[in-house]
C-alpha cells in the first residue's frame, strides 16, 4: 500500500499566557506565580495513513484533533517531527478556512480554488458546478463577510471538494449549516472515499465518523491512545465523554442509555 499521510514523531508545544494586562502581570509576578507556560499540545504522535483510507480522529475537547490536522496540511509548523502528504491536498479546516472576507463569493471561488491547486481554466470549468453545489444564489456577487455560517461553509465545502483533491482534511465543519446540506455533503463525502482518495475527518459526530470511517485515532492529551477500528474508538470517545462529564459534576445516565 502506499502511503498518502506519514506522521513522524510530532511534538507541538504552546505557550500559555496566564496574564494579559499589567496589572494581572504584576500581581502574578509578585506572588511569584508563572506569567507562561508551555503546553504540549501533541506529543510525539505518529501514524501513517495509505492512499484510500477514510480515517476518523476523535478525542474529547482538547486532546490535540484539530493541531494535528494543522500540521498535517502544513498551515502549522511542527517543533519536532515532521508530516508528510503525497497529492492534491485540501484542508477544511477552520469554518470558512481559505475564504478571503472582502472578497465576493465568485473571487473567493477564484482565489481559493488557486490557493488549493487549480489553474484558471480548471476553475472556470467547474465554476458553474462549485457554484450549484454551494447554492449560494444572489449572494454569488457579496463579499463574503456578509454570508451566514451555513453559506460560508458551503462555499468553502463546495470549492475543497471541486479540488478533487488526493488527501482531503475535514475539521468538524459538517456541524455547521442545515441539515439539507449537511446530507449533501456527506453523500460527496462518500463518493469521494468510493473513488479511493484519501480523507481525515474530526468531528463530535460519533455516527457520522461511523459512516465515513472504518479506521479511528483516538487522541488524549496529546497522544494517540488508539488506533484501529472505528467502533473501539467510537466507544472509547462515548466513555471518555461520560467520564468527563461525570468528574465535572453532571449527572450521566449509565452506558447505553440515550447516547
Ligand atoms: N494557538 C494556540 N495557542 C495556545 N494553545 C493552543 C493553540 N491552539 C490550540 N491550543 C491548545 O492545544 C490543545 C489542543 O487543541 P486542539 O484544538 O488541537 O484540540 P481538539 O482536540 O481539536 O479540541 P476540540 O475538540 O475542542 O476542537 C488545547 O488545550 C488548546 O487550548
Amino acid at each position: 500500500m502506499t502511503e498518502a499521510i506519514v506522521i513522524d514523531a510530532v511534538t507541538k508545544r504552546f505557550t500559555l499566557r496566564h496574564a494579559h494586562s499589567i496589572k494581572t502581570m504584576t500581581v502574578r509576578a509578585l506572588k511569584r506565580e508563572k506569567l507562561r507556560e508551555k503546553f504540549v499540545a501533541l506529543d510525539e504522535v505518529s501514524a501513517t495513513v495509505d492512499v484510500g483510507e477514510s480515517v476518523a480522529l476523535l478525542g474529547v475537547n482538547g486532546s490535540g484533533k484539530s493541531t494535528l490536522l494543522k500540521v498535517i496540511s502544513g498551515v502549522l509548523p511542527p517543533d519536532t517531527g515532521r508530516a508528510l502528504v503525497r497529492g492534491r491536498l485540501a484542508g477544511l479546516i477552520e469554518v470558512g478556512a481559505g475564504l478571503h472576507p472582502d472578497l465576493t463569493g465568485r473571487e473567493n471561488v477564484f482565489l481559493n480554488g488557486a490557493i488549493l491547486g487549480m489553474d484558471r481554466a480548471e476553475t472556470l470549468r467547474k465554476f458553474d458546478s462549485i457554484v450549484e453545489f454551494a447554492d449560494i444564489g444572489k449572494f454569488l456577487d457579496q463579499p463574503v463577510r456578509f454570508y451566514s455560517s451555513g453559506m460560508f461553509m458551503r462555499l468553502a465545502f463546495s470549492i475543497a471538494v471541486h479540488t478533487e483533491p488526493d488527501v482531503f482534511l475535514i475539521d468538524e465543519v459538517l456541524a455547521v449549516g442545515d441539515p439539507l446540506f449537511r446530507e449533501k455533503c456527506i453523500a460527496r463525502l462518500i463518493e469521494y472515499k468510493n473513488s479511493g482518495r484519501t480523507m481525515v475527518i474530526v468531528a463530535h459526530d460519533v455516527t457520522l465518523l461511523r459512516q465515513l470511517c472504518t479506521r479511528g485515532i483516538f487522541m488524549e492529551h496529546g497522544r494517540v491512545v488508539w488506533d484501529g477500528d472505528i467502533d473501539t474508538a467510537a466507544e472509547l470517545l462515548v466513555t471518555k465523554r461520560r467520564e468527563r462529564r461525570r468528574s465535572q459534576g453532571f449527572k450521566v445516565p449509565p452506558a447505553g442509555a440515550g447516547r
